[in-house]
């Protein structure tokens, strides 16, 4: 089975250099392959050579002869990339790696991929992974999840490498969202780390975010089991405690009223804005995510967010 990695951003390279250790023939797509054909380096992951097994093509169309293709582009570029397909894509499984919320549909990446691809299988990798640990090859464990169980178990079995240890799971609408709404909590967590809160702070954002996470979710019928995995509390964990993390970062820099470089993907700030619109659209409390989609866009400062938050009415757990 040969395999394209769509997307040569840190974690396209990174996942492209885990696969093709293990044997597999890996294509990586760039949209601008002139770095990385003549030093072999993604610009967003400096330091890490590609291993002459991957092959690094400008060409979609030939990405497309690809039985499995991994889409690692950020979530809002997914359509457009997709667009760029001119030929049918049958009969190929279709993995998105994007952790986000499609702002134009309000939807997660696998309905993006069924809404546009509709003759592809779509199917999500997503759990606990910073890029370089990838790279690195350092052990960790990531849920793939396809509604297909059959294609979901080939592509288990495709996509494991010795370190990357692949749960399966047809709960494909709970992998996305786990994945989407963690980078969200992990601003907030930054944010008040980044003021000067402390650990046990922390861990309470982290547990109501996860309240929050879990009842959007359940409300888009997702299993509350697929929370409570890789997708879910295993990558809140790591993004939250991490200053790996981009969202993470982010968030301290705006508790730090410090500048933070535009350029740098923080997904985290594009879900809140969706989770603010599918929230009121459906009538859900959200309250950690609206706080967040506000302080990202600078129309509450991360003190008000805290007080706002902390006085709410009294409730049960
Ligand atoms: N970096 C990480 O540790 C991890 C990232 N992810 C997810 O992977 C996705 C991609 O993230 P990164 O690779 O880290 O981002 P990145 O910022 O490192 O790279 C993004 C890449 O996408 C390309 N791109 C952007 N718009 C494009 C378009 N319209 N057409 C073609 N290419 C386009 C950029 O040129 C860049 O190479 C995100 O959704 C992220 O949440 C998931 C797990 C780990
Ligand atoms: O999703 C990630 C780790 O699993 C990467 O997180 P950041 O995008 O916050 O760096």
């Amino acid at each position: 089975m040969s395999i394209a990695v769509i997307g040569a951003g840190a974690f396209g390279t990174a996942l492209a250099i885990s696969i093709a250790r293990s044997g597999a023939e890996v294509t990586l797509w760039a949209r601008d392959t002139s770095a990385l054909q003549s030093t072999r380096q993604s610009l967003r992951l400096p330091g890490v050579t590609l291993p002459e097994s991957v092959s690094v093509t400008g060409d979609l169309a030939q990405s497309a002869l690809a039985d499995t293709l991994l889409l690692a582009t950020p979530m809002q570029s997914l359509s457009t990339v997709l667009d760029q397909f001119d030929t049918p894509l049958s009969g190929k499984a279709l993995v998105a790696c994007c952790k986000g919320i499609d702002l134009n549909t309000l939807t997660g990446p696998a309905e993006v991929l069924s809404r546009l691809k509709p003759e592809a299988t779509p199917a999500i990798l997503t759990g606990p992974s910073f890029a370089a640990d990838i790279a690195r090859g350092l052990p960790t464990a990531l849920t793939l999840a396809c509604q297909d169980e059959a294609i979901g178990r080939s592509l288990q079995h495709q996509l494991a490498t010795p370190a990357l240890r692949l749960y399966r799971s047809t709960d494909v609408i709970g992998a996305e969202l786990g994945g989407a709404l963690k980078n969200v909590i992990a601003i907030a967590c930054g944010a008040c780390i980044g003021q000067g809160m402390g650990d046990s702070t922390r861990a309470a954002l982290m547990t109501r975010g996860f309240a929050e996470m879990t009842r959007l979710a359940i409300h888009l019928g997702a299993r509350s089991e697929t929370l409570s995995g890789l997708s879910g509390m295993g990558d809140l964990a790591l993004t939250c405690m991490s200053e790996q993390s981009r969202n993470y970062r982010f968030g301290l820099a705006l508790g730090q009223e410090k500048p933070f470089d535009p350029t740098i993907t923080v997904e985290g700030a594009k879900t809140a804005e969706a989770v603010t619109r599918l929230a009121q659209q459906i009538g859900l409390d959200m309250p950690i995510c609206q706080m967040v989609h506000q302080l990202s866009t600078g129309s509450v400062s991360v003190t008000d967010a805290i007080r706002t938050l902390l006085s709410r009415p009294l409730k049960e757990e």
